[in-house]
């Protein structure tokens, strides 16, 4: 059984407030994100209708070049909604207080790509063993966040690293993470680092991811120097 194989390296969650205050839809950031180079987008719709949030994640597979993950979160509801309209969607990402993954993998099938959030030790470890598969844990939050009310407590460099080296499962950080924070997690093992505000609330959102790309992959990619 495989999974889509996917680049988690650069990872945007979406923030529908973030992006109108700045004048923009989710679709118009999604795209200028991706012509900085970010890998994988995560929709994230909190106070959506599912229409709206079905919407959404329609406009933003429009946009998105085929190498870039589209992943939804927490509505399996809206991710099978979207597969169902042909829209090239990758999988679902859940919390703790969200569907547990077995009843979400039911639902998806074999092929998607399941993320899950884990917070401790025990999380991590039964995110592993969860016959379920899931696929990849995002773990956080790194620092204090405005994003997210009920974020977990910060974990900070240290203590994502440790979680990071327990983890059996690609892990991506997530929780007020900055560029400054890249160099450090590439080399704690993390697959990824993910951005909300960072790049949604960004004046110039290519610019921003541009610098999240560069922070990752340094000028390895030629398009990113
Ligand atoms: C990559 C990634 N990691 C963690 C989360 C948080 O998910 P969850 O704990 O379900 O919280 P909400 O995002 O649903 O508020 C995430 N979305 N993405
Ligand atoms: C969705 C989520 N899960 C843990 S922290 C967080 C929000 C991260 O947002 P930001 O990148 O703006 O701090
Ligand atoms: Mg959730």
């Amino acid at each position: 059984m495989t999974t889509t194989p996917v680049d988690l390296s650069v990872y945007l969650v979406t923030d529908t407030a973030q992006c109108t205050a700045r004048g923009r839809s989710v679709a118009e950031t999604v795209a200028l994100a991706v012509a900085g180079g970010v890998t994988a987008v995560q929709i994230r719709e909190k106070h959506a209708t599912g229409r709206e949030f079905l919407r959404t994640v329609l406009e933003v597979a429009d946009v998105l070049p085929e190498r870039v993950t589209l992943i939804v979160n927490d509505r399996v509801d809206v991710y099978l909604a979207a597969r169902s309209a042909g829209a090239r969607v990758t999988g679902v990402h859940v919390g703790q207080s969200d569907l547990p993954p077995a009843a979400v993998r039911d639902m998806i099938g074999e092929h998607a790509v399941l993320g899950l959030s884990a917070a401790t030790p025990d999380q991590l470890r039964a995110a592993a063993e969860d016959p379920a598969r899931v696929h990849h844990v995002g773990i956080g939050a790194l620092h204090a966040t405005r994003t997210k009310a009920d974020a977990p407590a910060p974990l900070g460099h240290a203590g994502f690293a440790r979680l990071a080296r327990l983890s059996g499962l690609p892990a991506v950080a997530i929780g007020g993470v900055t560029p400054a924070d890249l160099p450090f997690l590439r080399d704690s093992g993390a697959a990824g680092a993910a951005a909300v505000s960072g790049i949604c609330a960004a004046e110039d959102p290519r610019a921003s991811a541009r610098a999240y790309a560069r922070a990752w992959f340094g000028t390895r990619n030629e398009s990113l120097a």
